[in-house]
């Protein structure tokens, strides 16, 4: 039953009043009203009508013209019509993360009550489930192992089970649903799987009251990037068989699962000392539609292990893209180096036609891709992988050519290539346990390696500036863009958290992590002698070394960065690499061809999303395109040198942002930038969210007033 209500007077609008509804005027004593909690309500009032006692809604005559009454049939309507949006939000977090998104509110309670946050739970209840959290008390973080663009990993002691683990915290932010769902997607699909070669997720570390995340993982001492460019190295023909084995079983299990990897790279596949290689980083990873309903995002996969077809923006793709970076790898295993290690989206593309062959007509025809446009060449290129690759053993010759086709449709499967010649053709692979035992090798020992050799190198520059007059040894000297010197402080990329780890001999850090007992903190003190062992091999970019194209897609830069010419660029993300390649380039040969800018511009896709970022850019542009190929096929061994070699010691870096840092920074500058650019990528998601939900609330206000209307 509905009456008529003021709020400011009692007012009699027969208009309004339906039959039903006693059109008597009612005073606003009669209701309790509260204001409605939206601002584009800011004209409603939500009220109990204490006579009646049903839930009114009250639009203030004011804005309106008239004052009006909703019943609570109303009341009702609009209830429902919350309802249904929360209910589609929900369902979109589900179509979004299958299984990794919201639980009924009862299970949330639940969750939260066994010490899970509510910012977890919320989101991704369905990732946990079943699961409760570790406390951080229960682990001695023991040192840092791994650095990840989204994430650090440290080796840590399990002090209940007792035994290592290797503790992954992921970077994130709690207080955005899309992050956290982002991160829940790795948690639920790591859940999914469960395979001798796929890492294995053990547990969460979180505590309710806590904003930050752990992963615990089995601990595994090696990857295969840190391997392979272990000094003295080289895998027989079973080991890379072996490896193979391993790599390949692995994805199968993932494929069969519905996941696809889309980070498959030497860094991402861990080794134990048993020879068991697991693959693991699945923050990329997806799961895979088979239907090929829903678009996919083409910015995935480390540059030198990407598809064509990714290069060229295809959104609906499957377990080829995996198979591809497996083919790179195999390789790169034989060869000792990276088969296809480009420094810009457009110059990979270019190696991959010139030694897969430029694509058929009918691929053009078929993938309908969105970049062939631009990037389809001009003239056919012939495929030269059998020549390029003839000290290949046939069978691996036969595997390599499969998987490297440039028709995502030839690679066939994981399971294919597992029955392959290469796996039946004597040698056979070897037995895991007969893999030589090695010294913890990881990529990060690497890095370290090549960081102590820029130290070297920075040495050498700095005795330089020291006969100019230039003081100060122990710090790093960095420019304000002015020229100004600043001083910095002497940067080692995990000095903060070794101080963390062991600076303290507390029982407890801030964290809540146990420390290592004191004696274990001085013997992790020393400096590993593996770190430092070869620092002449710094400048190597032999087999499974990360370089540009070990940055990940989604993490390409696109901002101008200048960088001596000593700065070794094999740690720079690619766009950063090319670009500082094209200052330097610049500098020797003259000014920049404006129509390649356009079309590398074009080609950088939705990192145009970052206009901030972007917007720094104009100053340094990409050169590589398909017309400079005539000057890099000409003579193809002088040009990289002459980009690319080491020139003498300028120690500056010159950076569009505020600071300029010295070389041994670079590493850290960067990965905040791409941490920078994430959170503007996130951003951008969630305002389009907002929007998104501003728009289902102007629909309700629409649909109201048509209720209201023929009210
Ligand atoms: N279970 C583990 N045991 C030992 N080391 C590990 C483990 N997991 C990861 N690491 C080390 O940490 C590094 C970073 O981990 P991971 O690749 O998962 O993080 P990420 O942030 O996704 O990194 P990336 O930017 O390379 O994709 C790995 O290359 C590896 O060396």
């Amino acid at each position: 039953m509905g009456c008529m209500y003021s709020k400011s007077s009692a007012v009699d609008d027969s208009r309004e009043s339906p039959k039903d509804r006693v059109s008597s005027s009612r005073r606003l004593s009669e209701v309790k009203t509260s204001r409605l909690d939206s601002s584009r309500r800011e004209n409603g009032f939500r009220a109990r009508d204490k006579v009646g006692d049903v839930n009114v809604m009250l639009i203030d005559k004011k804005v309106n013209g008239s004052a009006r009454l909703y019943d609570d049939q109303i009341e009702k309507k609009i209830d429902h019509l919350q309802k249904q949006r929360r209910e589609r939000a929900e369902a979109a977090v589900v179509a979004d993360y299958p299984g990794a998104g919201r639980v009924l509110k009862a299970v949330e309670g639940e969750q939260v009550a066994a010490g899970w946050p509510v910012w977890l739970s919320a989101v991704a209840g369905e990732a946990i489930k079943g699961w409760l959290p570790r406390r951080a008390d229960t682990f001695e973080k023991l040192d840092k192992i791994g650095q990840g663009t989204y994430s650090s990993v440290y080796r840590a002691r399990d002090v209940i089970n007792n035994k290592i683990v290797a503790l992954k915290r992921v970077r994130f932010d709690n207080l955005d649903s899309e992050s956290v769902k982002f991160m829940a997607r790795e948690i639920h699909i790591l859940r999914m799987l469960d395979h001798p070669n796929v890492i294995k997720l053990e547990g969460l570390i979180t505590s309710r009251m806590s904003c930050s995340l752990y992963l615990v993982f089995e601990y595994m001492e090696h990857d295969l990037t840190g391997l392979a460019s272990r000094p003295g190295i080289k895998f027989s023909e079973p080991q890379i068989k072996c490896y193979m084995k391993q790599l390949l079983s692995g994805l199968d299990h993932c494929h069969k699962h519905g996941i696809l990897h889309r980070d498959i790279k030497g860094s991402n596949l861990l080794i134990d000392n048993n020879g068991i290689l697991k693959i693991a980083d699945f923050g990329l990873a997806s799961v895979f539609d088979p239907h090929q309903t829903a678009p996919l995002t083409s910015r995935v996969v480390t540059l030198w292990y990407r598809p064509p077809e990714l290069l060229l923006g295809a959104s609906r793709y499957g377990v080829e893209v995996d198979l591809w970076s497996t083919g790179c790898i195999l390789g790169e295993l034989y060869t000792g180096k990276p088969i296809l290690p480009g420094k810009t989206e457009v110059e990979q593309l270019h190696k991959i036609f010139k030694l897969c062959g430029s694509p058929s007509d009918d691929y053009w025809r078929r993938l309908h891709l969105p970049h062939a446009a631009v990037f389809k060449p001009p003239q056919p290129y012939r495929r030269c992988v059998a020549d390029t690759f003839k000290e290949l053993p046939p069978a691996a010759l036969g595997l390599l050519e499969t998987l490297i086709s440039v028709d995502p449709s030839q690679r066939g499967t994981a399971a294919f290539a597992l029955r392959s010649e290469f796996f039946t053709a004597s040698p056979l692979p070897c037995d895991p346990s007969s893999l030589p035992k090695y010294p913890p090798s990881k990529e990060i020992d690497m890095k370290l390696r090549e960081e102590e050799a820029r130290r070297h190198g920075a040495a050498r520059g700095k005795n330089e500036l020291e006969k100019k007059g230039t003081k100060d040894s122990r710090s790093n000297t960095a420019y304000y863009p002015n020229g100004e010197k600043i001083q910095v402080k002497q940067g080692h990329s995990n000095s903060s958290s070794r101080s963390e780890i062991f600076g303290s001999h507390q029982e407890k850090t801030v964290s809540g992590f146990l420390v290592a007992p004191p004696k274990q903190a001085r013997v992790s003190k020393e400096p590993r002698k593996d770190y430092v062992e070869q620092p002449d091999r710094a400048s190597y970019s032999g087999p499974l070394v990360p370089g540009p194209g070990y940055s990940k897609a989604g993490k390409e830069l696109d901002h101008s960065v200048t960088v001596s010419r000593n700065t070794n660029l094999s740690t720079l993300s690619s766009l950063v690499a090319s670009r500082t390649a094209l200052a330097r380039d610049k500098q020797k040969s003259g000014p920049l061809v404006s129509d390649l800018v356009n079309q590398a511009n074009r080609f950088s896709g939705p990192i145009r999303e970052m206009e901030p970022v972007r917007k720094q850019d104009r100053r340094s542009h990409v050169r590589m395109d398909f017309d400079s190929r005539s000057r890099e096929d000409g003579n193809s061994s002088t040009k990289e040198p002459a980009l690319y070699g080491c020139g003498a010691g300028q120690n500056k870096i010159y950076v569009s942002g505020p600071l300029l840092v010295s070389s041994n920074n670079v590493d850290q500058m960067l990965k905040e930038h791409d941490r920078r650019i994430q959170e503007y990528a996130r951003r951008a998601r969630h305002d389009k969210a907002r929007v998104g939900k501003d728009h289902a609330q102007a629909a309700v206000d629409s649909k109201l007033v048509s209720v209201r209307g023929s009210g």
